[in-house]
Protein backbone atom coordinates (compact mmCIF):
# COMPACT_ATOMS: atom_id res chain seq x y z
CA UNK A 1 0.00 0.00 0.00
CA UNK A 2 1.38 3.53 -1.25
CA UNK A 3 0.11 5.34 1.75
CA UNK A 4 1.74 6.80 4.18
CA UNK A 5 0.73 6.83 7.74
CA UNK A 6 -0.19 10.51 8.34
CA UNK A 7 -0.84 11.09 12.25
CA UNK A 8 3.15 11.70 12.71
CA UNK A 9 5.15 14.37 10.94
CA UNK A 10 9.15 16.34 11.26
CA UNK A 11 8.96 19.58 10.71
CA UNK A 12 11.90 21.85 10.50
CA UNK A 13 10.82 25.25 11.18
CA UNK A 14 12.56 29.07 11.05
CA UNK A 15 11.39 32.04 12.77
CA UNK A 16 12.37 35.45 11.11
CA UNK A 17 15.31 37.20 11.50
CA UNK A 18 14.98 40.70 13.29
CA UNK A 19 16.13 44.12 10.85
CA UNK A 20 19.15 45.48 11.80
CA UNK A 21 19.00 48.78 13.79
CA UNK A 22 20.60 51.63 11.96
CA UNK A 23 23.44 54.24 12.86
CA UNK A 24 22.16 57.80 10.89
CA UNK A 25 23.34 61.22 12.23
CA UNK A 26 20.49 63.68 11.22
CA UNK A 27 21.45 66.22 8.15
CA UNK A 28 19.72 69.65 7.02
CA UNK A 29 20.44 72.51 5.87
CA UNK A 30 22.99 74.92 8.42
CA UNK A 31 22.15 71.94 11.19
CA UNK A 32 24.67 69.26 9.66
CA UNK A 33 24.79 67.25 12.46
CA UNK A 34 21.73 67.05 14.43
CA UNK A 35 22.07 63.89 16.63
CA UNK A 36 20.91 59.88 15.89
CA UNK A 37 18.20 59.44 14.15
CA UNK A 38 18.64 56.03 13.18
CA UNK A 39 15.65 53.58 13.54
CA UNK A 40 15.15 50.05 15.10
CA UNK A 41 15.17 47.17 13.06
CA UNK A 42 11.61 45.58 13.08
CA UNK A 43 11.28 42.03 15.05
CA UNK A 44 11.72 38.73 13.00
CA UNK A 45 7.88 37.01 12.71
CA UNK A 46 7.01 34.19 14.67
CA UNK A 47 6.33 30.50 13.91
CA UNK A 48 2.97 30.02 15.28
CA UNK A 49 1.03 26.19 15.57
CA UNK A 50 -2.99 26.67 15.80
CA UNK A 51 -5.39 24.62 16.17
CA UNK A 52 -7.90 24.89 13.32
CA UNK A 53 -10.95 22.22 13.40
CA UNK A 54 -11.49 22.39 9.86
CA UNK A 55 -7.91 20.43 9.91
CA UNK A 56 -7.98 16.63 10.38
CA UNK A 57 -4.34 15.13 9.38
CA UNK A 58 -0.78 16.09 9.22
CA UNK A 59 -0.37 15.40 6.00
CA UNK A 60 0.46 18.79 4.56
CA UNK A 61 3.35 18.58 6.87
CA UNK A 62 4.97 15.41 4.62
CA UNK A 63 4.78 17.54 2.03
CA UNK A 64 5.83 21.00 3.01
CA UNK A 65 8.30 19.84 6.37
CA UNK A 66 9.82 23.23 5.91
CA UNK A 67 8.48 26.26 7.11
CA UNK A 68 9.77 30.13 7.58
CA UNK A 69 8.63 33.17 8.84
CA UNK A 70 9.35 36.79 7.91
CA UNK A 71 12.00 38.50 8.63
CA UNK A 72 12.25 41.91 10.13
CA UNK A 73 13.46 45.03 7.95
CA UNK A 74 16.35 47.14 8.97
CA UNK A 75 15.72 50.64 10.54
CA UNK A 76 16.33 53.25 8.36
CA UNK A 77 17.11 57.14 9.29
CA UNK A 78 15.17 59.97 9.86
CA UNK A 79 13.52 57.77 12.60
CA UNK A 80 12.01 55.53 10.49
CA UNK A 81 11.80 52.25 12.15
CA UNK A 82 11.59 48.61 10.58
CA UNK A 83 8.88 46.45 9.30
CA UNK A 84 7.81 43.63 11.84
CA UNK A 85 8.59 40.44 9.76
CA UNK A 86 5.37 38.59 9.39
CA UNK A 87 4.17 35.63 11.45
CA UNK A 88 3.34 32.50 10.20
CA UNK A 89 0.71 30.40 11.04
CA UNK A 90 0.43 26.52 10.87
CA UNK A 91 -2.70 24.89 10.98
CA UNK A 92 -2.65 21.75 12.70
CA UNK A 93 -5.62 19.50 14.10
CA UNK A 94 -7.27 19.14 17.30
CA UNK A 95 -5.16 16.82 19.74
CA UNK A 96 -1.73 17.81 18.27
CA UNK A 97 0.95 16.84 20.46
CA UNK A 98 4.59 18.99 19.79
CA UNK A 99 7.60 17.52 20.58
CA UNK A 100 11.35 17.46 20.47
CA UNK A 101 13.32 15.19 18.28
CA UNK A 102 14.01 13.49 21.64
CA UNK A 103 10.22 12.54 22.70
CA UNK A 104 10.23 15.63 25.32
CA UNK A 105 6.59 16.42 25.03
CA UNK A 106 6.05 20.48 24.65
CA UNK A 107 2.87 21.06 24.21
CA UNK A 108 -0.03 19.30 23.69
CA UNK A 109 -3.07 21.20 22.00
CA UNK A 110 -6.83 20.98 22.25
CA UNK A 111 -9.25 23.05 21.50
CA UNK A 112 -10.12 25.43 18.86
CA UNK A 113 -7.61 27.84 18.29
CA UNK A 114 -4.94 27.14 20.94
CA UNK A 115 -1.59 28.07 19.94
CA UNK A 116 1.79 27.16 20.54
CA UNK A 117 5.02 29.21 19.45
CA UNK A 118 6.73 26.75 17.98
CA UNK A 119 9.65 29.46 16.98
CA UNK A 120 10.55 32.59 17.75
CA UNK A 121 11.35 35.43 16.06
CA UNK A 122 14.89 37.39 16.30
CA UNK A 123 14.88 40.93 18.02
CA UNK A 124 15.65 43.64 16.28
CA UNK A 125 18.32 45.63 16.73
CA UNK A 126 18.05 49.21 18.28
CA UNK A 127 19.25 51.94 16.39
CA UNK A 128 21.25 54.79 17.40
CA UNK A 129 18.68 57.13 17.85
CA UNK A 130 17.38 54.39 20.62
CA UNK A 131 20.85 54.02 21.93
CA UNK A 132 21.68 57.27 22.40
CA UNK A 133 21.54 58.80 26.55
CA UNK A 134 23.46 61.65 28.58
CA UNK A 135 26.59 59.86 28.79
CA UNK A 136 26.33 58.65 24.79
CA UNK A 137 24.79 61.54 23.21
CA UNK A 138 25.06 60.36 19.74
CA UNK A 139 26.30 56.64 19.05
CA UNK A 140 27.94 55.37 15.79
CA UNK A 141 26.58 52.25 15.60
CA UNK A 142 23.84 50.00 15.84
CA UNK A 143 22.80 46.81 17.46
CA UNK A 144 22.19 43.82 14.75
CA UNK A 145 19.42 42.18 14.72
CA UNK A 146 18.85 38.48 16.17
CA UNK A 147 18.66 35.43 13.94
CA UNK A 148 15.26 34.22 14.40
CA UNK A 149 14.93 30.71 15.99
CA UNK A 150 15.31 27.37 14.28
CA UNK A 151 13.75 24.50 15.52
CA UNK A 152 13.08 20.90 14.59
CA UNK A 153 9.57 19.59 16.17
CA UNK A 154 7.55 16.13 16.02
CA UNK A 155 3.86 16.65 15.75
CA UNK A 156 2.00 14.00 16.06
CA UNK A 157 -1.84 13.33 16.47
CA UNK A 158 -3.81 11.81 19.19
CA UNK A 159 -7.65 12.03 18.79
CA UNK A 160 -9.79 12.96 21.13
CA UNK A 161 -12.43 10.94 21.48
CA UNK A 162 -14.89 9.19 24.10
CA UNK A 163 -14.44 6.25 22.96
CA UNK A 164 -11.91 4.19 20.82
CA UNK A 165 -12.19 1.36 19.06
CA UNK A 166 -9.06 -0.87 18.96
CA UNK A 167 -9.13 -4.53 17.49
CA UNK A 168 -7.17 -6.68 15.22
CA UNK A 169 -7.44 -5.69 11.43
CA UNK A 170 -10.49 -5.90 9.46
CA UNK A 171 -12.79 -6.77 12.75
CA UNK A 172 -15.07 -4.39 11.89
CA UNK A 173 -14.37 -1.16 13.71
CA UNK A 174 -14.53 1.01 10.69
CA UNK A 175 -17.98 -0.66 10.21
CA UNK A 176 -19.45 -0.19 13.36
CA UNK A 177 -18.12 3.62 13.49
CA UNK A 178 -20.12 3.82 10.21
CA UNK A 179 -23.46 2.34 11.74
CA UNK A 180 -23.51 4.38 14.79
CA UNK A 181 -22.37 7.66 13.60
CA UNK A 182 -22.38 10.01 10.42
CA UNK A 183 -18.89 9.12 9.74
CA UNK A 184 -18.04 7.42 6.56
CA UNK A 185 -15.06 6.08 6.49
CA UNK A 186 -13.60 3.28 4.59
CA UNK A 187 -14.33 -0.06 4.95
CA UNK A 188 -12.61 -3.27 2.92
CA UNK A 189 -11.74 -6.78 3.63
CA UNK A 190 -8.09 -6.15 3.80
CA UNK A 191 -6.40 -5.75 6.71
CA UNK A 192 -4.82 -2.03 7.48
CA UNK A 193 -7.85 -0.66 5.40
CA UNK A 194 -8.14 2.25 8.03
CA UNK A 195 -4.73 4.37 8.34
CA UNK A 196 -5.79 8.05 9.88
CA UNK A 197 -8.42 7.53 12.71
CA UNK A 198 -11.77 8.23 11.61
CA UNK A 199 -13.99 10.27 14.20
CA UNK A 200 -17.62 9.84 14.56
CA UNK A 201 -20.12 11.65 16.65
CA UNK A 202 -22.46 8.89 18.16
CA UNK A 203 -26.01 9.77 20.32
CA UNK A 204 -27.58 8.13 22.86
CA UNK A 205 -30.68 9.64 23.93
CA UNK A 206 -29.03 12.91 25.69
CA UNK A 207 -25.70 12.10 25.72
CA UNK A 208 -23.31 12.91 22.95
CA UNK A 209 -19.94 10.98 22.00
CA UNK A 210 -17.46 11.04 20.23
CA UNK A 211 -15.88 7.66 19.20
CA UNK A 212 -12.50 6.71 17.47
CA UNK A 213 -12.16 4.46 14.64
CA UNK A 214 -8.27 4.02 14.67
CA UNK A 215 -6.07 1.60 12.48
CA UNK A 216 -5.98 -2.23 13.21
CA UNK A 217 -3.68 -3.82 16.10
CA UNK A 218 -1.56 -6.71 15.70
CA UNK A 219 1.04 -8.70 18.49
CA UNK A 220 3.91 -6.54 18.51
CA UNK A 221 2.22 -3.26 18.08
CA UNK A 222 3.86 -1.46 20.99
CA UNK A 223 7.50 -2.54 19.85
CA UNK A 224 6.09 -0.80 16.46
CA UNK A 225 5.16 -4.16 14.08
CA UNK A 226 2.20 -3.22 12.32
CA UNK A 227 1.09 0.56 12.16
CA UNK A 228 2.17 -0.47 15.90
CA UNK A 229 2.75 2.86 18.07
CA UNK A 230 1.31 4.62 15.29
CA UNK A 231 -2.07 3.33 16.06
CA UNK A 232 -1.62 3.23 20.18
CA UNK A 233 -1.02 6.94 20.30
CA UNK A 234 -4.51 7.14 19.54
CA UNK A 235 -6.16 5.88 22.66
CA UNK A 236 -3.94 7.71 25.03
CA UNK A 237 -6.99 10.62 24.89
CA UNK A 238 -9.95 8.09 24.92
CA UNK A 239 -11.77 7.68 27.84
CA UNK A 240 -13.41 4.64 27.18
CA UNK A 241 -11.80 1.45 25.11
CA UNK A 242 -13.69 -0.71 23.54
CA UNK A 243 -12.06 -4.00 22.53
CA UNK A 244 -13.56 -4.90 18.54
CA UNK A 245 -13.62 -8.65 18.18
CA UNK A 246 -14.13 -11.03 15.16
CA UNK A 247 -15.73 -13.85 16.05
CA UNK A 248 -16.28 -15.11 11.94
CA UNK A 249 -12.01 -15.24 11.54
CA UNK A 250 -10.96 -18.73 10.57
CA UNK A 251 -7.64 -17.24 11.13
CA UNK A 252 -5.13 -19.91 13.04
CA UNK A 253 -4.96 -19.66 16.52
CA UNK A 254 -7.09 -17.00 16.72
CA UNK A 255 -10.59 -16.94 18.84
CA UNK A 256 -12.10 -14.19 21.07
CA UNK A 257 -9.98 -14.75 24.07
CA UNK A 258 -7.11 -14.62 22.78
CA UNK A 259 -7.57 -12.11 20.59
CA UNK A 260 -8.86 -10.15 23.99
CA UNK A 261 -5.38 -11.46 25.58
CA UNK A 262 -3.15 -10.27 22.56
CA UNK A 263 -4.82 -6.32 22.99
CA UNK A 264 -4.85 -6.38 26.18
CA UNK A 265 -1.17 -7.58 26.27
CA UNK A 266 -0.09 -4.74 23.66
CA UNK A 267 -1.89 -2.17 26.16
CA UNK A 268 0.21 -2.91 28.72
CA UNK A 269 3.20 -2.72 27.31
CA UNK A 270 2.44 0.73 26.08
CA UNK A 271 3.79 3.89 28.17
CA UNK A 272 1.69 6.72 27.20
CA UNK A 273 3.62 9.82 26.49
CA UNK A 274 1.06 11.90 27.56
CA UNK A 275 1.17 10.02 31.13
CA UNK A 276 -1.72 8.14 33.04
CA UNK A 277 -2.39 5.02 32.91
CA UNK A 278 -4.53 2.90 30.40
CA UNK A 279 -4.60 0.18 32.75
CA UNK A 280 -7.54 1.73 34.69
CA UNK A 281 -9.74 3.15 31.16
CA UNK A 282 -12.93 1.57 31.58
CA UNK A 283 -13.14 -1.40 28.95
CA UNK A 284 -16.07 -2.92 26.66
CA UNK A 285 -15.71 -6.06 24.50
CA UNK A 286 -18.13 -6.12 20.98
CA UNK A 287 -18.15 -9.56 19.71
CA UNK A 288 -18.82 -8.60 15.94
CA UNK A 289 -20.22 -10.52 12.94
CA UNK A 290 -22.60 -12.46 14.82
CA UNK A 291 -25.02 -12.40 11.45
CA UNK A 292 -22.41 -15.30 10.30
CA UNK A 293 -24.24 -18.57 12.42
CA UNK A 294 -20.18 -19.70 13.60
CA UNK A 295 -19.40 -16.23 15.00
CA UNK A 296 -22.99 -16.66 16.75
CA UNK A 297 -22.33 -19.58 18.26
CA UNK A 298 -19.08 -18.65 19.37
CA UNK A 299 -19.99 -15.56 20.82
CA UNK A 300 -22.61 -17.23 22.58
CA UNK A 301 -20.10 -19.69 24.02
CA UNK A 302 -17.02 -17.10 25.19
CA UNK A 303 -19.29 -14.39 26.66
CA UNK A 304 -19.32 -16.34 29.92
CA UNK A 305 -15.48 -16.49 29.99
CA UNK A 306 -14.69 -12.82 28.89
CA UNK A 307 -17.71 -11.73 31.61
CA UNK A 308 -16.23 -13.80 34.33
CA UNK A 309 -12.85 -11.60 33.74
CA UNK A 310 -15.42 -8.15 34.42
CA UNK A 311 -15.66 -7.47 31.32
CA UNK A 312 -19.10 -6.12 29.69
CA UNK A 313 -19.63 -8.17 26.66
CA UNK A 314 -21.89 -7.35 23.82
CA UNK A 315 -22.97 -9.31 20.64
CA UNK A 316 -23.53 -7.10 17.59
CA UNK A 317 -23.34 -7.28 13.80
CA UNK A 318 -22.77 -4.11 12.14
CA UNK A 319 -24.30 -6.05 8.68
CA UNK A 320 -27.90 -7.02 10.49
CA UNK A 321 -27.43 -4.28 13.19
CA UNK A 322 -28.21 -6.66 15.74
CA UNK A 323 -27.09 -5.10 19.35
CA UNK A 324 -26.44 -1.71 18.00
CA UNK A 325 -29.05 -0.23 20.46
CA UNK A 326 -27.95 -1.56 23.47
CA UNK A 327 -24.44 -1.33 22.88
CA UNK A 328 -24.81 2.31 21.81
CA UNK A 329 -26.90 3.44 25.17
CA UNK A 330 -24.10 1.28 27.31
CA UNK A 331 -21.54 3.19 26.03
CA UNK A 332 -23.10 6.59 26.50
CA UNK A 333 -23.39 5.10 30.27
CA UNK A 334 -19.85 4.14 30.52
CA UNK A 335 -19.12 7.52 28.73
CA UNK A 336 -21.00 9.91 31.47
CA UNK A 337 -20.14 8.49 34.64
CA UNK A 338 -15.82 9.09 33.37
CA UNK A 339 -16.82 11.96 33.02
CA UNK A 340 -18.44 12.85 36.16
CA UNK A 341 -15.65 11.20 37.81
CA UNK A 342 -13.56 13.48 36.03
CA UNK A 343 -11.57 16.34 37.84
CA UNK A 344 -12.93 19.84 36.81
CA UNK A 345 -11.58 20.37 33.46
CA UNK A 346 -8.41 22.60 33.64
CA UNK A 347 -9.71 25.80 30.64
CA UNK A 348 -8.00 25.80 27.72
CA UNK A 349 -4.78 27.19 27.63
CA UNK A 350 -4.38 29.58 24.56
CA UNK A 351 -1.36 30.44 24.01
CA UNK A 352 1.61 27.89 24.74
CA UNK A 353 5.00 28.62 24.86
CA UNK A 354 7.79 26.82 26.92
CA UNK A 355 10.76 28.81 27.94
CA UNK A 356 11.69 30.14 30.93
CA UNK A 357 10.85 33.91 31.20
CA UNK A 358 14.18 34.60 33.63
CA UNK A 359 17.05 35.30 31.42
CA UNK A 360 18.83 37.49 34.00
CA UNK A 361 21.75 34.84 35.13
CA UNK A 362 25.55 33.80 34.03
CA UNK A 363 27.53 31.86 34.61
CA UNK A 364 31.42 32.12 33.99
CA UNK A 365 33.32 28.68 33.88
CA UNK A 366 37.37 27.46 33.05
CA UNK A 367 37.52 26.19 29.32
CA UNK A 368 38.44 22.59 28.98
CA UNK A 369 40.24 23.26 25.94
CA UNK A 370 42.21 25.69 27.14
CA UNK A 371 43.91 26.27 30.38
CA UNK A 372 44.00 30.15 30.52
CA UNK A 373 40.22 30.41 29.00
CA UNK A 374 37.25 31.24 30.28
CA UNK A 375 33.55 30.74 29.06
CA UNK A 376 30.61 33.24 29.73
CA UNK A 377 26.88 32.00 29.48
CA UNK A 378 23.86 32.99 29.62
CA UNK A 379 21.13 34.19 27.34
CA UNK A 380 21.86 38.12 28.23
CA UNK A 381 25.99 37.84 27.78
CA UNK A 382 24.96 35.82 24.61
CA UNK A 383 22.32 37.93 23.09
CA UNK A 384 24.44 41.04 23.34
CA UNK A 385 27.18 39.32 21.39
CA UNK A 386 24.84 37.92 18.47
CA UNK A 387 23.81 42.29 18.26
CA UNK A 388 27.01 43.29 18.21
CA UNK A 389 28.93 44.53 15.06
CA UNK A 390 32.06 43.49 15.76
CA UNK A 391 33.50 45.48 12.91
CA UNK A 392 32.49 48.98 14.40
CA UNK A 393 35.04 49.80 17.71
CA UNK A 394 31.92 51.63 18.99
CA UNK A 395 29.73 48.99 18.92
CA UNK A 396 32.49 46.42 20.68
CA UNK A 397 32.77 49.07 23.59
CA UNK A 398 29.18 49.30 24.21
CA UNK A 399 29.33 45.22 24.73
CA UNK A 400 31.89 45.79 27.57
CA UNK A 401 29.61 47.95 28.84
CA UNK A 402 26.81 46.10 29.15
CA UNK A 403 28.76 43.17 30.19
CA UNK A 404 30.70 44.64 32.79
CA UNK A 405 27.10 46.28 34.59
CA UNK A 406 25.55 42.75 34.53
CA UNK A 407 29.00 41.73 36.85
CA UNK A 408 30.54 39.66 34.16
CA UNK A 409 33.67 41.81 34.16
CA UNK A 410 33.86 41.18 37.84
CA UNK A 411 33.11 37.48 37.90
CA UNK A 412 36.28 36.93 35.01
CA UNK A 413 38.55 38.75 37.62
CA UNK A 414 37.03 36.61 40.51
CA UNK A 415 37.61 33.53 38.29
CA UNK A 416 40.95 34.65 37.88
CA UNK A 417 40.92 35.70 34.52
CA UNK A 418 43.73 38.29 33.33
CA UNK A 419 44.35 40.90 30.64
CA UNK A 420 44.67 38.66 27.31
CA UNK A 421 42.59 35.59 28.35
CA UNK A 422 40.72 33.84 26.04
CA UNK A 423 36.77 34.71 27.03
CA UNK A 424 34.08 32.74 24.52
CA UNK A 425 30.89 33.89 24.33
CA UNK A 426 28.12 31.99 22.27
CA UNK A 427 30.06 31.88 19.11
CA UNK A 428 32.60 34.35 19.65
CA UNK A 429 35.91 34.35 21.25
CA UNK A 430 37.90 37.59 22.57
CA UNK A 431 41.32 38.90 24.49
CA UNK A 432 40.17 40.33 27.70
CA UNK A 433 40.72 43.74 27.86
CA UNK A 434 40.02 44.66 31.58
CA UNK A 435 38.05 47.75 31.93
CA UNK A 436 38.28 49.59 35.62
CA UNK A 437 34.81 49.23 36.78
CA UNK A 438 33.01 52.30 36.90
CA UNK A 439 35.19 54.03 35.36
CA UNK A 440 34.44 53.49 31.73
CA UNK A 441 31.06 54.96 32.40
CA UNK A 442 32.72 58.31 32.59
CA UNK A 443 34.95 58.15 29.75
CA UNK A 444 33.31 60.54 26.97
CA UNK A 445 34.98 59.02 24.22
CA UNK A 446 33.36 55.87 24.60
CA UNK A 447 29.52 56.02 23.07
CA UNK A 448 29.86 59.18 21.05
CA UNK A 449 30.49 60.12 17.47
CA UNK A 450 33.97 61.79 17.13
CA UNK A 451 32.39 64.17 15.16
CA UNK A 452 30.42 65.44 18.00
CA UNK A 453 33.14 65.90 20.39
CA UNK A 454 33.48 69.64 20.23
CA UNK A 455 30.07 69.75 21.63
CA UNK A 456 30.90 69.40 25.19
CA UNK A 457 30.71 72.77 25.58
CA UNK A 458 27.26 74.95 25.19
CA UNK A 459 26.53 75.81 21.93
CA UNK A 460 24.37 78.03 20.14
CA UNK A 461 22.23 75.22 19.10
CA UNK A 462 22.00 73.77 22.96
CA UNK A 463 20.91 77.56 23.78
CA UNK A 464 18.19 77.34 21.30
CA UNK A 465 17.09 74.39 21.91
CA UNK A 466 16.96 75.12 25.91
CA UNK A 467 14.90 78.06 25.01
CA UNK A 468 12.29 75.80 23.51
CA UNK A 469 12.11 73.60 26.15
CA UNK A 470 11.41 76.66 28.26
CA UNK A 471 8.86 77.52 25.49
CA UNK A 472 7.11 74.13 24.69
CA UNK A 473 7.70 72.43 28.03
CA UNK A 474 9.23 69.04 26.38
CA UNK A 475 12.58 68.56 25.23
CA UNK A 476 13.62 67.74 21.42
CA UNK A 477 14.82 64.32 22.24
CA UNK A 478 15.24 63.47 25.72
CA UNK A 479 16.48 60.04 25.90
CA UNK A 480 16.66 57.95 28.57
CA UNK A 481 19.54 54.90 29.08
CA UNK A 482 18.07 52.30 27.08
CA UNK A 483 20.33 49.19 26.51
CA UNK A 484 18.11 47.52 24.29
CA UNK A 485 17.50 44.47 26.98
N1 LIG B 1 -20.42 -10.56 8.05
C1 LIG B 1 -20.01 -9.45 8.61
N2 LIG B 1 -18.99 -8.75 8.09
C2 LIG B 1 -18.59 -7.59 8.67
C3 LIG B 1 -19.25 -7.09 9.82
N3 LIG B 1 -18.63 -5.94 10.18
C4 LIG B 1 -17.64 -5.74 9.29
N4 LIG B 1 -17.61 -6.72 8.37
C5 LIG B 1 -16.68 -6.87 7.24
O1 LIG B 1 -15.37 -7.03 7.73
C6 LIG B 1 -14.42 -6.41 6.83
C7 LIG B 1 -13.55 -5.43 7.57
O2 LIG B 1 -14.34 -4.37 8.05
P1 LIG B 1 -13.73 -2.97 8.47
O3 LIG B 1 -14.81 -2.22 9.14
O4 LIG B 1 -13.01 -2.34 7.35
O5 LIG B 1 -12.68 -3.48 9.54
P2 LIG B 1 -11.61 -2.64 10.38
O6 LIG B 1 -11.58 -3.22 11.74
O7 LIG B 1 -11.92 -1.20 10.28
O8 LIG B 1 -10.26 -2.99 9.61
P3 LIG B 1 -8.87 -2.19 9.52
O9 LIG B 1 -9.20 -0.77 9.21
O10 LIG B 1 -8.15 -2.84 8.42
O11 LIG B 1 -8.21 -2.37 10.83
C8 LIG B 1 -15.27 -5.75 5.75
O12 LIG B 1 -15.29 -6.58 4.61
C9 LIG B 1 -16.63 -5.63 6.38
O13 LIG B 1 -17.67 -5.66 5.42
C10 LIG B 1 -20.36 -7.85 10.35
O14 LIG B 1 -21.01 -7.47 11.34
N5 LIG B 1 -20.69 -8.99 9.71
MG1 LIG C 1 -10.86 0.29 9.56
Amino acid sequence: MASRFVDRAVIHLAAGSGGNGCASVHREKFKPLGGPDGGNGGGGGDVLLIVDPGVHTLLDFHFRPHARAGSGKPGQGGNRNGAAGETLELRVPDGTVVLTEDGEVLADLIGPGTTFVAAKGGRGGLGNAALASRARKAPGFALLGEDGEERDLVLELRSVADVGLLGFPSAGKSSLISVLSAAKPKIADYPFTTLVPNLGVVTAGDTVFTMADVPGLIPGASEGKGLGLDFLRHIERCAVLVHVIDCATYEQGRDPVSDVDALENELARYTPALGGDLSDRPRVVVLNKIDVPDAAELAEMVRADLEARGLRVFEISTVSRKGLRELTFALGEVVESYRASLPEAEPTKIVLSPRAVDDSGFTVESDPDDPSGYIVRGPRPERWVRQTDFSNDEAVGYLADRLNRLGVEEELARMGAEPGSQVSIGDYRFDWEPSTPGVMTHLAGRGTDPRLENRSRVTASDRKEARRVRRDGEPEAELGENTGD
